[in-house]
């Protein structure tokens, strides 16, 4: 371990409910022994883990899918109170959980069936074999579903994992090893590790680590993957999006103009998949930008506990506080506010900006939080060169009725995911990751759980 990151005594930290200000609870970060010793364990449980059967390992994770749903009120009120999402979509949020644990439970086996590979061999083919102790570091956005969807891949591949969450949802991250010991999964298959920022470098040296997810932002994802790659350990990055919501003029207006709104304004705009550029061809873009406009100002603001509530509170002051400076520099450089724009505390009213050109922050920079912009474009192939036209590429939508024009144009975007006539989403069963700056490997399907496998090639000659 670097002395530098040597810790002999802890940290107390909290997290604080973003809608009142009020503390929520109170925990001490470990101890440099703590952490080794929880390493130990973690790597004690691999030995045996990876032995397990795939029988076993569904068993549990589908007691894991039934634990969520028994508890999910407790849990989504856990995730509202320390994030600020409103409640019913932090009910959405657990349910999504149980749904990829049930996924995995199902389907793990026949993903991780030796691929056979005819050669000159008298046998050949690729046997997919756990790595180890793999390393979450994960964000506050979507405080369970986003380490589930990292969790349930790898328990079911053999892995085991440990978590570096983000502190303001410490709660949560405690209620996700509940679940998993509730479960029965053996103790040490996914821990808790209260952390500071500080000593994540320790961890990912550590020679128990074997490789390392992280969900977040580009700096945070650039200092992971230098320290996992001057350790020579594998790394899958998600660093976050500015995906495009682009509207042909033949688009069906009412039904995009639904599904917009949802791709901007969920969890309070706060996701790396936010749709968070409206690219409206220009034939239609007064009647979409009008109608857009009417459904925005009818979602509701409120406490976050209230289940009529859209729109929350941003997690953090900070945050909100950046967003109204990327408003405001967007608003000076000739974006035309015609919604919202105001902020009082954590709370942001859901804001469009029109006449937005791509020199602006909320174009240029991805936008966490409940703004919008519009831009409009004249022809396909400048609204792909709009789409593209961005450091990210983790998605986009496409809204129109036209089955050629799609054909013609999903194969030039630069993007991770291309999604027609539909918000981008993810799904246990698809892939899920970007391009770009958006980060690079995938999360869920068949292709997210042999991320962290060692893809083993055998060759039987005779
Ligand atoms: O910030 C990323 C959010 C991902 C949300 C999802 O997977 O649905």
């Amino acid at each position: 371990m670097d002395n530098a990151y040597r810790r002999k005594t802890t940290k107390m930290k909290q997290s604080i409910n973003p809608y009142n200000g009020k503390k929520l609870f109170e925990f001490n970060t470990l101890t440099e022994n703590d952490l080794e010793s929880r390493l130990k364990v973690s790597h004690q449980r691999y030995l045996e883990w990876k032995e397990t059967s795939f029988e076993e390992r569904s068993r549990l994770m589908h007691k894991a899918a039934e634990q969520l749903r028994q508890n999910k009120k407790r849990y989504a009120e856990i995730i509202t109170l320390e994030m600020g999402k409103p409640i019913s979509q932090s009910l959405a949020e657990v349910e999504k959980c149980a749904w990829v644990c049930e996924y995995y439970a199902e389907h793990a086996e026949h993903q991780l069936r030796d691929e056979i590979i005819e050669t000159d061999a008298a046998s050949s083919y690729v046997k997919y074999q756990p790595l180890g102790v793999i390393l979450a570091i994960m964000p506050w956005n979507y405080p369970f579903w986003q380490v589930f969807r990292f969790a349930a891949p790898n328990l079911m591949a053999g892995n085991v994992g440990v978590l570096k969450h983000a502190s303001n949802v410490m709660q949560s991250a405690e209620m996700i090893q509940e679940v998993f010991e509730k479960a029965g999964f053996p103790k040490g298959c996914f821990q808790n590790l209260i952390l500071d920022s500080e000593q994540i470098k320790s961890v990912i040296e550590n020679d128990i680590v074997q490789a390392v997810t992280l969900t977040g932002s580009k700096p945070a994802g650039a200092s992971v993957a230098s320290i996992a790659g001057a350790n020579i350990k594998k790394t899958v990055l998600e660093l976050g999006g500015s995906n495009g919501l682009i509207i042909f003029d033949d688009a069906d207006l009412d039904q995009s103009v639904t599904t917009c709104v949802n791709a901007r304004f969920q969890n309070t705009g706060q996701s790396c998949i936010a749709g968070k550029r409206l690219l409206v061809h220009e034939s239609v873009a007064d009647s979409f930008t009008q109608k857009f406009m009417d459904k925005v100002k009818g979602l509701k603001s409120g406490n976050p506990l209230d289940e009529q509530t859209y729109i929350g509170v941003m997690a953090r002051e900070d945050l909100a506080q950046e967003l109204e400076q990327q408003v405001k520099a967007s608003i000076e450089m000739g974006a035309k506010l015609i919604l919202g724009g105001h902020r009082k505390g954590t709370y942001f009213e859901p804001t469009i900006l029109s006449e937005v050109t791509a020199d602006m922050p909320v174009f240029k920079e991805e936008t966490f939080g409940p703004v919008i912009g519009i831009t409009t474009f004249q022809s396909d192939e400048e609204a792909v060169e709009l789409s593209n036209r961005s450091e990210f590429g983790l998605g986009v939508s496409i809204f129109t009725e036209d089955k050629n024009r799609v054909k013609e144009l999903i194969g030039k975007f630069n993007e991770g995911a291309v999604f027609v006539n539909e918000l981008v989403k993810s799904d246990p069963r698809l892939p899920f990751g970007g391009v770009k700056i958006s980060g690079y490997g995938r999360e869920l399907s068949s292709h997210g759980i042999k991320e962290f496998l060692n893809k083993k090639t055998v060759y039987i000659k005779n």
